[in-house]
């Protein structure tokens, strides 16, 4: 469903992609590593068209999603989340994962300025499929509270919340778990696998955190200095020499 070949991207003399590849495939949970500076983000900034590759092709869904403007790739049923999280702080947790169903309101700008009874409805609809979202991922207390002041791992969630009020295919995630303390990082990876079967999405996933990765991921993909070095089964990749070095023989 995602087939990535041959990427490549520039910033002025520095390589962050190297002539990439890899797949996806449908319902599959990939994890991408590698250590800081390895092109990760650079990744998913190409995949949300956040930044131009020099070269190379990704198709998703059999179409060249280089050519898809970045305003329409949540129509294309693709949503992310974020490193250092992409919440309005002053926003409700309700509101902020209605920002992730923006592209699915059908109405036009007359209607919607009119306030239609129309647009009411669709409204209504976002509305409850938001809270639907928020009681399942255990934020239904929150809902109305700002995002600001929230303890970081339920904004992990709000995130997660928002990503998947877009109603993706495919959900790409940067570092989900990063600063979860363990407890968390385990409530996470239960409900992300719960929520992947719910949802029906595809997953791809940036993470430091090796245990999460190689618990959670059907596949792992090891980038380094823009290059893929490894792509196999999380115990494969675990035990590749070219990984371990690349982590400078720290454990993975
Ligand atoms: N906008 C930019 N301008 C210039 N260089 C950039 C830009 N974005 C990324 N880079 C460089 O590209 C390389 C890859 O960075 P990237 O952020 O994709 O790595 P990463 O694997 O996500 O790292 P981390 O795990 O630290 O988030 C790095 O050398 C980085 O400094």
């Amino acid at each position: 469903m995602l087939e990535v070949r041959d990427l490549t991207v520039r910033f002025g003399g520095i390589t962050a992609l190297d002539g990439v590849g890899f797949s996806v495939r449908r319902g599959e949970m990939v994890g991408l590593i590698g250590p800081n500076g390895a092109g990760k983000t650079t990744l998913f900034n190409c995949l949300t068209r956040r930044c131009d590759a020099g070269s190379g092709t990704v198709r998703y869904e059999g179409a060249d999603l280089l050519a898809v403007p970045p305003h329409a790739i949540a129509a294309a049923g693709i949503a992310r989340t974020f490193q250092n999280l992409g919440l309005f702080p002053r926003m409700s947790v309700r509101d902020n994962v209605l920002v992730g169903a923006h592209h699915r309101g059908g109405a036009g700008f007359l209607a919607a300025s009119l306030r239609l009874p129309r647009v009411r409805r669709e409204e209504a609809r976002l509305r409850a499929e938001a809270d639907g979202l928020l009681d399942r991922l255990a934020l239904a207390a929150v809902a109305g509270h700002p995002a600001a002041g929230l303890p970081f791992g339920t904004l992990k969630r709000v995130e997660l919340a928002r990503a998947l009020a877009g109603r993706p295919r495919l959900l790409l995630l940067d570092e989900p778990v990063n600063g979860l303390n363990s407890a968390e990082v385990g409530e996470f990876a239960g409900t992300l696998r719960a929520v992947r079967e719910e949802f029906d999405v595809t997953v791809v996933v940036v993470e430091h955190h090796m245990g999460f990765v190689m618990g959670t991921c059907d596949r792992v993909v090891c980038l380094n200095f823009g290059r893929r070095i490894a792509e196999g089964t999380p115990e494969e990749v675990r035990r590749d020499p070219g990984v371990m070095e690349a982590y400078l023989g720290a454990a993975v």
